[in-house]
């Protein structure tokens, strides 16, 4: 596929009909874009191994050139003209993979329509499938357009990342193949890593120098650390995990237990890896100010129910609902964001998967390990202060480290560290297997 943009004075035409010469080897989608105080494009995708045609202007024929283009994205009209875009901010570019996926089914339209980062931050939308799920993005393309969101300016699809992650400022790595029965924990790392060494490359060539990479394909720690060692041009810093689902349900647990609405919980962590060694941290976690224990007088049901909930959550949904959980994870990716481009109130934090590098928890260096962070709101993070760890917490900690130490040994092929040893513990389980 491929994807050609024109400038404004090459498409001034189509402010009233638009058709393109296309022959039965083209399917050309064209999309005419337009940025807040900048030209307008044209971006025409082209499906797999084929090339955009030549662009003619034409007085007639308007049902050709409507069937060939995404609808409203069809459409062009001047921005600069419009008092509402006049104080919007400069358009954004925001990657996602997997996007013909489930969690990507809820995720786009929270994005498009502005409540992620903001009613005044237009988007283009960079959607990366495969050869198998083209269709399908197709399919979510016309979705977007019909739900009219005023500050999606542009969908693109495509299957390659290189042109998918161009200039990306978010990249959101979503896809990942799911572990199928019988397939062993060491082999998902290592066909996902696949992926996640790929994209990181085209990352480290193509994207914005300041990209945010949230990854969430499983397992996503070690997936983000394999994508942020492939990408070294971009600041360690900028990688992620998703744990923040995690966190959500730990809190969830939390405000069930207690007799209160979720929002009087904070301060929860989850440490270490996204899997059923996660450690949900009650020990710092307060409930209307309070330390959970104070409030939740049961130490019994803390240690033990409270954490294998939340460590076996996913499962438990997959057993309910058939499907492992999307909706929910799609919120958690929107307050994952949302925690880097808003300040994190006084006092409180948020969990997400980080690049160890100099932590002063006593956590093993050079993994992605969940762990308490606050932003000021530039995207960027640091980690909190004013967190206890106590002996019982300690050695829940490094049950988690040594789970994520073991995988990074199994992936050292993809890392650039040598030849990979796979010792991975018996009972290592992402959240969803049971
Ligand atoms: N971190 C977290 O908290 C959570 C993480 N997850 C993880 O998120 C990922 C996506 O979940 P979800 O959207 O529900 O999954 P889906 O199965 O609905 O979508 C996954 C997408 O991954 C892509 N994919 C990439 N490579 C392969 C492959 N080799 N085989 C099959 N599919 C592949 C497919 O898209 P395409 O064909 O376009 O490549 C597919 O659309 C999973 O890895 C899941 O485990 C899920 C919940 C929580
Ligand atoms: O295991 C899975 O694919 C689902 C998952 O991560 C979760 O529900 O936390």
């Amino acid at each position: 596929m491929a994807v050609t943009e024109l400038t404004h004075l090459e498409t001034s035409f189509l402010h009233t009909q638009l058709s393109f010469k296309t022959t039965r080897l083209f399917n050309t989608r064209c999309q005419v874009l337009g940025r807040p105080r900048n030209a307008n494009k044209v971006l025409c995708s082209v499906s797999t191994n084929q090339v955009p045609s030549t662009i003619t202007p034409q007085q007639t024929d308007s049902s050709k050139s409507k069937r060939d283009c995404y609808g409203v994205f069809c459409l062009t009209y001047d921005l600069e003209a419009e008092e509402k875009t006049k104080s919007w901010k400069s358009l954004i570019n925001v990657a996602v993979s997997g996007a013909a996926g489930m969690i990507s089914n809820h995720l786009l339209f929270k994005l498009a329509s502005g409540e992620v980062f903001g009613q005044d931050q237009p988007i283009a939308l960079k959607l990366l499938g495969s050869e198998r799920s083209f269709q399908a993005l197709e399919g979510v393309a016309m979705e977007l357009e019909d739900s009219l969101y005023p500050l999606l300016r542009e969908v693109s699809i495509s299957i390659d990342p290189y042109e998918v992650f161009q200039d990306a400022e978010w990249a959101l790595l979503i896809g990942a193949r799911p572990r199928g029965p019988g397939m062993e924990r060491a082999d998902l790392l290592d066909i996902n890593g696949q992926i996640f060494a790929e994209q990181g490359k085209a990352l480290n060539v193509v994207a914005s120098r300041n990209v945010k990479v949230l990854v969430v394909g499983n397992p996503c720690n070690t997936n983000a650390l394999i994508c942020m060692k492939n990408a070294p041009n971009i600041p360690a810093k900028n990688f992620h995990a998703l744990t923040r689902l995690d966190e959500n349900r730990a809190k969830c647990q939390l405000a069930l237990k207690a007799g209160v609405f979720y929002d009087k919980v904070s301060n929860v962590t989850i440490w270490g890896n996204h899997s059923t060694t996660q450690v949900p941290d009650f020990l710092n976690a307060r409930i209307n100010g309070f330390p959970v224990k104070d409030v939740i007088n049961d130490a019994k049901w803390l240690e033990e129910e409270f954490t294998q909930k939340v460590q076996t959550r996913g499962g438990a949904l997959i057993k309910k609902w058939g499907r492992s959980s999307a909706a929910s994870t799609a919120v958690s990716i929107v307050d994952s964001i949302r925690s880097l481009v808003t300040p994190t109130p006084n006092g409180d934090w948020f969990s997400t998967g980080v690049y160890t590098n100099g932590n002063t928890y006593g956590i093993a260096e050079d993994i992605v390990f969940s762990m308490p962070c606050r932003s000021d709101g530039d995207g960027d993070y640091e980690l909190a202060k004013d967190v206890i760890i106590d002996d019982f917490l300690r050695a829940r900690i490094k049950k988690s480290e040594a789970e994520l130490l073991a995988e990074k040994r199994c992936v050292a092929h993809l890392t650039g560290e040598g030849n990979a040893f796979c010792d991975l513990p018996e009972d290592t389980m992402l959240p969803g297997e049971q």
